[in-house]
């Protein structure tokens, strides 16, 4: 059979109603916005594509996904003596995948049998063998856990499992943390990029369960009892999400900078990053004072300025000592780390010597949060990593932000946060800010999306709303400020449950 492409069988399991949007229960009790059911593909031997060409003399989808599944085995090397599927929906996989293969295949049953041989597993079983499972979709992992432990009563051994889909909600650390490999063909973010791509489905949909995924991992290491508890997790809402910036102010292992934010957020009432996108020094310093005790940070752009000089920086300063803010310098460094290095201290702006904060994309690799990190750190600066973006078709999205997480988690003593459009850490010491933010959303004709300060700051857990034309384009600045402030501090009582 030819290769399978991942992209055409997630249009196809999209075209059979295999992903279904809406508000559907899983087996674990948590209610989901998306759900797999891979149970309809015995229900499609043929496909009509979206030509309307029939396709029966190709293989059909429970074969092309049978095929990708023994496919990926061969390109993991992966040895094993036998083939389980995890019942029910994964039975017909495992069946395909054997005889097409010549694999011996073992039967799991769900309940024992109460006459003849009352085994639970059927088969020819050999002690000590290893044996491949395969399942259709993987949320928390216990499925598959259960199915292991049937065939490790019967002497047998389990390394590794196959999954079509994984809703990435913990399933693969869960297994892992049980001595199993779990290998996903697609996950949820992947999913989601190819229908959003395809327009099957919206940006906000897409967006909405992506949020949905990352709120709720069931994955927790230790449970009460010591052992692994895959559905102790509670949700965002119940656990980080009720820290105060204060108290986060106070853990242990944040950035020192994060702390002294967390703390001015806290002790001026203020989540509010002015974006103050304008090109003269003197209308900026005016910003800076007349807003400045309404703000915990002021962003610039400092290369839009027609009139800079280093004069200007020392006045921004004393500005930001004055009414106590930060400065975040909106670069997006995005080069290799020694070019970075340099554009961050020297040049023109010499952007190191006045912003305490800059952020960078995380394109190039973690060379770029290195070569900051070594002109930032003995200053005492830190570095934002765009996750996301709020321009429209931003192609920082699923896996890519997923990555930046973890580029995140790898520079703890210089990446304090994010830029993006949600909450995408679970470590409260990562602080997450949010630009796009208007009362009204929107956009603009260039491809910014605006969303309001209750939805960024209560409904996606971001810590900082950052407001440009906002504010900018009000004919009263400082009421405009003051009813940003005040917003982005409401919301931030709500989430807290004030
Ligand atoms: O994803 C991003 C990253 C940065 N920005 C910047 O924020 C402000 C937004 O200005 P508004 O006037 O409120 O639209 C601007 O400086 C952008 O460069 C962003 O909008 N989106």
């Amino acid at each position: 059979m030819e290769p399978v492409c991942i992209d055409s069988i997630i249009l196809k399991l999209h075209d059979v109603n295999a992903v279904k949007f809406g508000n559907y229960k899983l087996k674990s009790g948590m209610m989901t916005p998306i759900y797999i059911d891979l149970r309809v593909l015995v229900s499609h031997p043929s496909l009509m594509n979206q030509v309307n060409t029939c396709l029966t003399s190709h293989p059909s989808l429970m074969n092309q996904v049978s095929s990708l599944l023994y496919q990926h085995t061969q390109d993991q090397s992966l040895k094993f003596d036998s083939v389980c599927g995890v019942p029910y929906t994964a039975l017909p996989l495992a069946t395909i995948i054997c005889s097409t293969h010549l694999l011996p295949m073992l039967l799991r049953r769900k309940e024992a049998k109460d006459y003849g041989t009352k085994q639970m597993v059927e088969g020819l079983i050999h002690p000590g063998d290893t044996c491949l499972i395969i399942e259709d979709t993987v949320t928390t992992g216990s499925s598959v856990l259960e199915t292991a432990e049937i065939l490790y009563k019967e002497g047998l051994k389990v390394t590794d499992a196959m999954v079509l889909m994984d809703r990435e909600q913990g399933g693969v650390a869960m297994l892992a943390s049980q001595g199993i490999k779990l290998h996903p063909i697609i996950s949820m973010f992947k999913l989601l990029d190819v229908l959003q791509a395809n327009k099957r489905i919206t940006q906000q949909t897409a967006q909405s369960v992506r949020d949905f995924i990352l709120d709720n991992n069931t994955f927790r290491p230790e449970g009460e009892n010591g052992h692994p508890s895959p559905l102790a997790k509670k949700t965002c809402k119940e656990q980080d999400q009720l820290l105060s910036y204060g108290a986060r102010a106070n853990l242990s292992d944040i950035h020192p900078l994060g702390s002294k934010l967390l703390r001015i957020m806290e002790d001026k009432k203020s989540n509010l990053c002015l974006s103050a996108d304008v090109t003269s020094c003197a209308e900026l310093l005016e910003l800076a004072d007349s807003l400045g005790p309404k703000i915990c940070l002021l962003k610039t752009h400092v290369d839009i300025l027609q009139d800079f000089t280093p004069a200007f920086c020392k006045a921004l300063k004393d500005l930001a000592d004055k009414h106590n803010f930060l400065i975040f310098e909106d670069r997006k460094f995005a080069d290799i780390g020694n070019t970075v290095k340099h554009q961050y201290e020297g040049g023109v702006f010499q952007i190191s010597s006045w912003s305490h904060l800059v952020n960078a994309h995380a394109v190039p690799g973690p060379g770029v949060v290195q070569g900051l990190r070594a002109v930032g750190k003995p200053l005492g600066h830190a570095c934002l990593l765009i996750a996301q973006m709020s321009s429209e078709g931003s192609l920082a999205t699923g896996e890519y932000t997923q990555s930046v997480l973890k580029m995140a988690e790898e520079h703890p003593d210089f990446v304090l946060g994010f830029i993006c459009g949600s909450k995408i850490s679970k470590k409260p010491q990562f602080i997450h800010m949010t630009p796009g933010v208007q009362m009204q959303t929107g956009g603009d004709s260039l491809g910014q999306q605006y969303t309001n300060p209750e939805e960024v700051i209560f409904t996606k857990g971001s810590d900082v709303i950052i407001v440009g034309r906002g504010i900018l384009g009000a004919s009263d600045r400082a009421a405009a400020a003051e009813s940003y402030r005040k917003a982005g501090w409401e919301a931030y009582g709500k989430r807290l449950g004030q």
